[in-house]
């Protein structure tokens, strides 16, 4: 009995096993799911407006798109997802989601995207500004922080900045004498070509081959080419089809023969034995190319050096001259911060006939002018692109691998949480706090931030404080005949980077006290 009692006890352990184990299974399984749920939940769609078949969100960029990204950031939110094409780009419009990205996440995303204009351009990527993360880009990096773009080096250009200031000035002073307006957009993209070119490439153009006008078509014709819309780079397989059929293509083409031709001319002129006096950039490049120098994986070759010279081309010189015409514009609008500004350089300058490193230095107003400047007129409005090599999270949203990402610095120069009347142009609100553009304050960010951030910083507030500071050191300026403050037209004209649409034109009146 108790064999038979024990026997059907075992019988039924055995019965409620077979009930069990699926319970049991069961049991586990849904605990998985429970503790897998959390993690999809983070997975919550990024904001993004409706798309349409094959160009995605396209339709709603205009000409300006850093303007109708801020406004369809306005309804979507800091974080928000477009389809370009078939491209997946993530636009940030926030201090915060921009510090998130380019502080706490910068190894994440900080590479480049493939671009066709830029492939071709830079030798098949052999440049700096579109290479992607690589070890080549890293030495490359480093390379020219420390050759090209160093303190010392930068410092050593003063010489050419007061010979083409002086030439600028006289020209100017005729136009005083005259009562007649100066163009100030022209006067700017001059002064930042001669005194760019002599330093990198120690040509002034002046009665060589490359004229000036050739050499400003040159770098117009290659910045149309980049700034372009390619199909290509949004739809693959049969966008290349497009690009063709448009002639941008061909334009391309064009761009990079020309292009070389330039750089071919420039090694020409830079043949051992023909010239004497401070080592340029192409110099020293070329240097290093004869030295055997490995960059990456890479012997430095031509292609190499032509693919660097079309950065500091592009890079360097117009950036520069938008700047300060906006902030020339931007004085003519607001005739007291003009004064007090010149009240500021006139009283540090005193009777020196030049402006010095130790002088600009030394203009905290001039500072803060171009910092506001900068807040509302970034010359490159959405940085360049990057493209994310890992995924992680902003603003409690994931953004995938292979995305691409813009951070729309013209949008954080405008947002109301950050700044109290931000349509209004007014320097002393750098008066009290430590913001500047170097790349860590992430309200101001005209020159990027993180392993990115722009190496031609330096290189380019000097040259700008320079500028202005001796434009308005000898001259006062007025609005030409019949124009009031109000009718300055500020209007934005399209690019890769973003210059005032309308010539600046204002009349210099020669400052006699100096
Ligand atoms: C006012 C002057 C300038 C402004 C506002 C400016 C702005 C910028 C910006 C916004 C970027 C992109 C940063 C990013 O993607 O996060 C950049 C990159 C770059 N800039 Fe500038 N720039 C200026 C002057 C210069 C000068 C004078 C040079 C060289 C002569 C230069 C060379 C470059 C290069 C090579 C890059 C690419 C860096 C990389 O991707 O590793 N820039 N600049």
């Amino acid at each position: 009995m108790s064999f038979l009692r024990h026997n059907s006890e075992r019988k039924s352990s055995q019965m409620a096993n077979i009930f069990l184990l699926p319970i049991l299974f069961l049991v586990i399984f849904l605990l998985l799911a429970a503790f897998k749920r959390p993690k999809r939940l983070q997975h919550r769609p990024i904001p993004s407006p409706p798309t349409w078949p094959i160009i995605g969100n396209l339709h709603q960029l205009g000409e300006l798109q850093h303007q109708s990204l801020w406004n369809l950031s306005k309804k979507y939110g800091p974080v928000m997802l477009l389809k370009l094409g078939k491209v997946p780009t993530v636009i940030l419009s926030s201090s915060e989601t921009a510090r998130q990205a380019l502080r706490d996440n910068d190894l994440n995303c900080c590479s480049r995207p493939p671009l066709a204009g830029a492939r071709e351009l830079s030798y098949n990527n052999k440049d700096m500004s579109f290479s992607p993360y690589n070890d080549y880009w890293k030495e490359l990096r480093k390379l020219c922080a420390r050759e090209l773009f160093s303190a010392k080096q930068i410092h050593s250009f003063q010489p050419i900045k007061d010979e083409e200031i002086k030439k600028v000035i006289a020209q100017i002073s005729e136009s005083a004498s005259l009562k007649n307006p100066v163009n100030l957009t022209k006067t700017f993209l001059a002064l930042t070509v001669s005194v760019v070119c002599k330093a990198a490439f120690g040509v002034s153009f002046e009665g060589t081959v490359l004229s000036n006008d050739r050499f400003n078509k040159l770098v117009r014709d290659a910045f149309e080419t980049l700034g372009s819309f390619s199909a290509t780079d949004f739809i693959p397989h049969v966008g290349w089809i497009i690009d063709q059929f448009t002639g941008l293509q061909k334009m391309r083409e064009k761009s990079v023969r020309d292009l070389d031709a330039f750089y071919e001319q420039l090694f020409d002129l830079h043949k051992e034995g023909d010239r004497q006096g401070r080592e340029d950039f192409v110099d020293m490049l070329l240097r290093f190319e004869k030295e055997g120098t490995v960059v990456g994986t890479d012997n430095l070759t031509r292609n190499h050096i032509k693919a660097i010279l079309m950065n500091i081309l592009l890079g360097g010189i117009d950036t520069s001259a938008i700047t300060m015409t906006w902030a020339m514009a931007e004085l003519a609008r607001n005739p007291r911060v003009m004064k007090k500004l010149q009240t500021e350089i006139r009283s540090q300058i005193k009777n020196k006939e030049r402006i010095s490193f130790d002088d600009t230095d030394q203009l905290k107003y001039l500072k803060m002018v171009i910092k506001e400047t900068w807040r509302l007129h970034p010359p490159t409005p959405l940085l360049l692109p990057r493209e994310v090599t890992s995924e992680f999270e902003i603003g409690g949203y994931t953004i995938p691998v292979k995305t691409r990402l813009h951070v729309n610095v013209w949008a954080i120069g405008r947002d109301p949480d950050t700044w109290k009347d931000p349509e209004m142009f007014v320097p002393e609100r750098f008066m009290d706090n430590n913001i500047d553009a170097k790349g860590q304050n992430f309200e101001l960010l005209s020159f990027g931030s993180g392993r990115r951030i722009c190496p031609g910083m330096y290189m380019g507030t000097t040259l700008v404080e320079f500028g202005l500071a001796s434009l308005l050191y000898h001259f006062d300026w007025e609005l030409p005949e019949g124009m009031v403050v109000e009718d300055v037209d500020m209007e934005e004209a399209p690019g890769l980077t973003v210059s005032k649409k309308s010539e600046l034109l204002l009349v210099p009146v020669k400052y006699l006290d100096q």
